[in-house]
C-alpha cells in the first residue's frame, strides 16, 4: 500500500492578506468549513489510510497543522528545520517514509489546491500508483492548460493523449517564459503540472543522487537521525545544520526537468491551485454586477467586477471596476486586478 506526502511548507504569497506565514493559505477554509489541508487529507482517505499519510511542514505552522488534523499520528507531520524548497522537503520527507514503510509507493501532493472531483482524482492516483509500481516510472497528473499561465510547468505529451490513461512525456518545462508558454498553449500537445507527483520510494532517491548529488550527499547524512528514529522538533534540531547546505530548488528544475521515465496522466478533475486572487474569478460566482462577493454583504451602485472578500456587515462599492478589496486579521488589501501578481511583494 502507497503513503502520500502533503507539502505545507509554502505561504501563498499572493493571496495576502488572507494568507500569511503563520497562517498560511493551505490553513484557510475557502471552500468549505475544512481547512484546505483538511479536504486534502479527506480526499485521498479511501486511497492511502490515516496512517499512512505525512504531512512536511516547518515549525511555524506545524502547531495549527497537528490541531487541524488530529486523525494523524503526530508523529507523520515532519518538520523542515529551514525553508529550502520542495526538492529538500521531499528528499527527507521520502527518507523518512522509507524508515517506517520502505520499498512502497509515495504521493506526493501539494496541501492547497482545489480538486472538485474527488472521486476521479483517487481513480487517477490508483492508476499512477499502480503505474510507479510495476514500471519504476514517475507519474504525475497532467491538466488541460486554458490559459498561457507561466507559473506552472508544461509537460509535453503526444497529440493523442486521452484522459485518465497513462502517457510518456517528451519534455517538461518548468515556469516557461511568456513566449514559451504562449507557443505551448497553442500547441495542444502541452499539459500544465499539477504539481502531483507519484513514484516508489527507492527510485525517488535514485534520481536525487543521479540528478541532485548535493542533496543526495547531504540526505544520507541526515539518514542516520533518521535511523535513530527521532522525530518532531528533536530532528528538525539535529538536522539543522546539515540543511543549511541544501541549495534552495524545487523538485520541478532539479528532477522533473532532468528524469527520462517521467510519466503523465491526463485527468479532468476540475483543478485549480487557488494560486492568487484572479483564481477566485473560476471558482466563486458572480454577481449580476460581474463581481465576486465573499462572507461580506456589499452594496455596489455603478461598481462592476470586483472581488471583496470582507466579514464587515455594511460596505458599499461606487463607481469602482475591477478592485480587489480583502481585509482579515486587521489586514487591509485594495488593488487593482491589473497588479496582483504584485501582492507577493508585500512578503519581502
Ligand atoms: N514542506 C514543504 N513544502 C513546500 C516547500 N516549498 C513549497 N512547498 C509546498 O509545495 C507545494 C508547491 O509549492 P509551490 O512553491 O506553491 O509551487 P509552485 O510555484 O506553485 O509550482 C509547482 O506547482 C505548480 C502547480 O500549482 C506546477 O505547475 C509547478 O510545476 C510546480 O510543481 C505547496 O503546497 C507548498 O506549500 C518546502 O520547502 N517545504
Amino acid at each position: 500500500m502507497a503513503c502520500a506526502l502533503i507539502m505545507a511548507g509554502g505561504c501563498g504569497q499572493r493571496l495576502w492578506p488572507l494568507s500569511t506565514k503563520t497562517h498560511p493559505k493551505q490553513l484557510l477554509s475557502l471552500f468549505s468549513e475544512k481547512s484546505m489541508i483538511w479536504e486534502t487529507v479527506d480526499r485521498i482517505k479511501e486511497v492511502i489510510p490515516y496512517e499512512r499519510i505525512f504531512i512536511g511542514t516547518n515549525a511555524l505552522q506545524a502547531g495549527s497543522i497537528i490541531e487541524q488534523l488530529p486523525m494523524l499520528p503526530q508523529d507523520n507531520i515532519i518538520i523542515e528545520p529551514i525553508f529550502k524548497d520542495t526538492a529538500a522537503a521531499i528528499g527527507y520527507g521520502s527518507l523518512y517514509i522509507s524508515n517506517r514503510y520502505p520499498h512502497t509507493q509515495l504521493v506526493v501532493l501539494p496541501s492547497d489546491h482545489l480538486i472538485k472531483d474527488g472521486d476521479t482524482f483517487c481513480e487517477v492516483l490508483r492508476k499512477g500508483i499502480a503505474e510507479a509500481k510495476l514500471n519504476n516510472t514517475i507519474v504525475t497528473l497532467g491538466i488541460q492548460p486554458n490559459r498561457a499561465e507561466t507559473s506552472f510547468g508544461y509537460i509535453e505529451v503526444g497529440l493523442e493523449a486521452e484522459v485518465n490513461k497513462v502517457w510518456k512525456t517528451k519534455c517538461f518545462c518548468e515556469k516557461p517564459d511568456q513566449v514559451t508558454a504562449n507557443n505551448y498553449m497553442k500547441s495542444g500537445r502541452h499539459l500544465w503540472n499539477s504539481g502531483m507527483y507519484i513514484f516508489n520510494l527507492d527510485d525517488i532517491m535514485k534520481e536525487i543522487a543521479r540528478y541532485m548529488p548535493n542533496h543526495f550527499a547531504i540526505l544520507t547524512t541526515i539518514k542516520q537521525y533518521i535511523d535513530k528514529d527521532l522525530t518532531g522538533i528533536a530532528l528538525a534540531e539535529a538536522t539543522q545544520y546539515l540543511f543549511e547546505h541544501f541549495d534552495r530548488i524545487s523538485i520541478d528544475y532539479g528532477i522533473m526537468e532532468q528524469v527520462k521515465n517521467l510519466r503523465v496522466i491526463p485527468c479532468d478533475i476540475g483543478w485549480n491551485d487557488v494560486g492568487s486572487f484572479n483564481a477566485f474569478e473560476e471558482v466563486f460566482d458572480k454577481n449580476e454586477n460581474g463581481s465576486i462577493i465573499c462572507k461580506a454583504s456589499v452594496k455596489e451602485i455603478n461598481a462592476y467586477n470586483n472581488i471583496v472578500y470582507l466579514e464587515e456587515d455594511e460596505v458599499a462599492l461606487i463607481g469602482v471596476e475591477n478592485l480587489v478589496v480583502v481585509k482579515s486579521e486587521g489586514k487591509l488589501l485594495i488593488c487593482h486586478k491589473n497588479a496582483i501578481q504584485d501582492i507577493k511583494k508585500i512578503f519581502q
